[in-house]
């Protein structure tokens, strides 16, 4: 899945109000309806497949010392479909820490099940847990590569620790350093790297013992945001490459648009809200979809005195005409275009418009636009 990021402001002054709506391509702007759901599946659709992932129910509870307690997961279940991308997001404190150490057997689960492959994570013996981790591979904040090793020895020493013979180990990590784009770096040493090619190191080391999931911990949090964009295509490509089920812990919104095919927002403990991406920001009463594509300031100088603002959400997919409808009915309604904000998720475009009208009118507006199919609502 592929994301781009379009903020415009739509010239106030100028009228009829010209939108520039949609980047280079075939699309026009379609209209949602209130409320989108996924189409049930017909009888001869086939079953979705078992995850790769799955957590039911799971609890940690940390006993402090005096007796308190701390539920860091309360009852968190979450899905993850083989290949997917995964972003989880929530606040500090959500428990997006515990769940990674619960993931990767790191810490037990005072409760509920863990599926990471089929394997049930929390029955295993220790040599097969040892054996489980080696099918998950984990990316931080930070690479934390071995300073007196070779960026061919940091990418190899997992192997070199799993025993691997070291002519498959050279393979292998030719074979990452390519996959990773840094081909003729092998020799180069950490300091000799930037903050993006330290990562891709990063990257290529948790590759390396061929695993199924690939669980990444805030992985471009200490990245600008071009090396970001960079880091998340590579991850995209590798996903691709590989077949990986990946997860992305992330307190970013951007990267959740850029390469996440589906989120979960945890708060508490819990899996509050989530889904497909595309499905959670149709959503439009759902926060998640609020945060993945937040609503658009109103400048003040596109609101006179006595006006209301609506939110409305305009979904686009190729084909589907509707922005010249969408502006007109807003020009019938005596109201005008403030501001929008468009995102491309999946193969939809989602833009979220600022409509001004005169107070007075604001419900009745509301009203029509709804009638006509199109989500909107009044902005407290
Ligand atoms: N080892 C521990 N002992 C006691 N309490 C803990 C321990 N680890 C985490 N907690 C508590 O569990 C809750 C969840 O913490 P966790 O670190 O999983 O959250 P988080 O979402 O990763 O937060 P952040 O984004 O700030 O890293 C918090 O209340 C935290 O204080």
């Amino acid at each position: 899945m592929q994301s781009s990021r379009e903020t415009w402001l739509v010239d106030v002054a100028a009228t009829p109000v010209a939108v520039r709506v949609l980047p280079p391509g075939p699309m026009e702007v379609a209209v949602s309806g209130p409320a989108v759901s996924t189409p049930a599946p017909e009888e001869d659709a086939p079953a979705s497949p078992d995850p790769m992932i799955s957590l039911k129910d799971v609890r940690k509870v940390y006993r402090l010392r005096g007796g308190a307690q701390v539920r860091a997961l309360d009852g968190l279940s979450l899905d993850v479909a083989p290949g997917t991308i995964h972003g989880i997001v929530g606040t500090s404190g959500a428990g997006k820490s515990t769940l990674v150490r619960c993931l990767t057997s790191l810490e037990r689960p005072t409760q509920g099940r863990i599926r990471v492959a089929g394997q049930d994570m929390t029955s295993l013996s220790a040599r097969q847990l040892r054996e489980a981790r080696r099918r998950i591979g984990m990316v931080f904040q930070h690479a934390n590569l071995l300073d007196q090793r070779t960026t061919a020895q940091n990418i190899a020493y997992p192997l070199a620790l799993a025993g691997v013979p070291r002519g498959q180990r050279r393979q292998t990590v030719e074979r990452m350093l390519e996959l990773v784009g840094l081909a003729d770096r092998g020799a180069s040493y950490p300091a000799q790297l930037s903050g993006g090619q330290k990562q891709r190191v990063g990257i290529a080391r948790a590759l390396a013992d061929d695993p199924s999931v690939l669980l990444c911990d805030e992985p471009t949090s200490a990245l600008d945001p071009e090396t970001t964009r960079s880091i998340l295509d590579l991850i995209r490509d590798v996903r691709d490459a590989l077949g990986l089920t990946v997860i992305i812990i992330t307190h970013e919104m951007s990267v959740v648009r850029q390469v996440c095919d589906a989120v979960s927002l945890l708060e508490a403990g819990r899996v509050v809200e989530g889904g497909r991406l595309e499905d959670v920001v149709l959503d439009t009463s759902s926060r998640l979809s609020r945060e993945v594509v937040p609503l658009p300031a109103v400048p003040e100088a596109a609101r006179s005195q006595g006006d209301a603002v609506l939110d409305v959400c305009v979904t686009a997919h190729p084909g589907e005409p509707a922005a010249v409808a969408l502006m007109s009915m807003v020009a019938e309604l005596g109201g005008d275009i403030a501001s929008g904000v468009f995102e491309t998720v999946g193969a939809a475009q989602i833009g979220r418009l600022a409509v001004t009208v005169p107070a007075t009118q604001a419900s009745r507006c509301v009203t029509a636009l709804r009638q006509a199919g199109i989500t909107a609502e009044v902005r407290a």
